[in-house]
């Protein structure tokens, strides 16, 4: 099930376009990023899925319908750091909050809780780190309950401890069932958070799918035999799978290759299987995802 589908969403302005013919879906339970350099579109392609900007084309459909006031209340945005009033503890900061959203104010403690700010909700917003603050605007996008969240670069401008706070608060409301979709240039958070991702380049999508597939196959897969096969046999029954290339030998029993597209560690171990060779690891060696993006952005 999908929470979001985006289908060819073009944004131009006068002679630019921002945004250009844009498709991807969020499947349900997932930490969903859009990556992309500055000036790439995330923004746009937020700003038009939730309705605050207006498509040139294309469309959006939340849990497989329009948005309507009734999705709405379904999803929790934050496209900007809200202005919080600094003399204002976080209960009272939320308050006003839950009054402009109009969602009951018995959603406030558990969006303290949720955040692990409950026991700081009384002291002022002034007095709290910039982890701490940027938990609270999440609590705030929380309020009401909503299914999916919405959060444009949440770790932006934060330093390493409020990285590490927002990070561990996205994987733990994902880990209670919120969808969380984030936008981030940061390759590194996305690596460390994210299920799925689109990879935007100038308005436009390089690719998209679930984060194992950007690398998969892409990387190089490292494997040992058990002892009984010599390096030897091992290469010889290997040169004679077409969908596998560029052996080398990395010393210590490891043999290290490259499979084509399509082919996985299940495919490869069974087929030493069947020529009798017993593999005791068949580990995907991850391309690091800014190899991947950089490859990717420069097609
Ligand atoms: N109101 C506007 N008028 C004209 N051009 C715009 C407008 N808003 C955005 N753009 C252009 O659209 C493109 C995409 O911008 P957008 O802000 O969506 O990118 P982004 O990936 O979110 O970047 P950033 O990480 O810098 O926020 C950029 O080239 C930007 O200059």
């Amino acid at each position: 099930m999908y929470v979001l589908e985006i289908d060819a969403l073009t944004k131009v302005y006068g002679r630019a376009t921002a945004v250009q013919a844009v498709s991807f879906q969020v499947p349900a339970g997932s930490v969903f990023g859009l990556l992309g350099p500055n000036g790439s579109g995330k923004t746009t392609t937020m700003g038009m899925a939730l309705g605050v900007l207006h498509a040139t084309s294309g469309s959006v459909r939340w849990f497989s319908e329009p948005l309507s006031e009734a999705t709405k209340r379904r999803i929790g945005a934050m496209l900007e750091a809200p202005n919080f009033y600094p003399y204002l503890s976080a209960y009272q900061n939320l308050e006003r909050v839950a009054a402009i959203k109009r969602v009951a104010k018995s959603s406030i403690a558990s969006a303290l809780a949720e955040t692990g700010l409950l026991a700081r909700q009384h002291d002022r917003f002034q007095t709290f780190s910039l982890g701490m603050k940027q938990r609270l605007a999440i609590a705030a996008t929380l309020l009401g309950n909503p299914e999916v969240l919405v959060l444009d670069e949440p770790t932006n401008g934060l330093d390493p401890q409020g990285i590490v706070e927002v990070r561990t608060l996205i994987l733990d409301l994902a880990a209670r069932g919120k969808t969380v979709i984030i936008s981030s240039h940061l390759l590194d958070e996305i690596e460390k958070m994210c299920t799925h991702l689109v990879v935007l380049n100038k308005g436009q999508v390089c690719a998209t799918g679930p984060v194992e597939s950007f690398f998969g196959t892409a990387g190089r897969t490292l494997i040992r035999p058990r002892p009984e096969t010599t390096t030897q046999q091992l290469r010889q029954v290997l040169g004679g799978l077409p969908w596998v290339t560029d052996l080398q030998d990395e010393g210590n029993g490891y043999t290290s290759l490259n499979m084509t597209s399509g082919y996985h560690p299940g495919d490869l171990n069974m087929a030493l299987f069947a020529q009798g060779i017993v593999v005791s690891e068949i580990t995907p060696v991850r391309r690091n995802l800014e190899t991947q993006f950089f490859a990717l952005i420069n097609r």
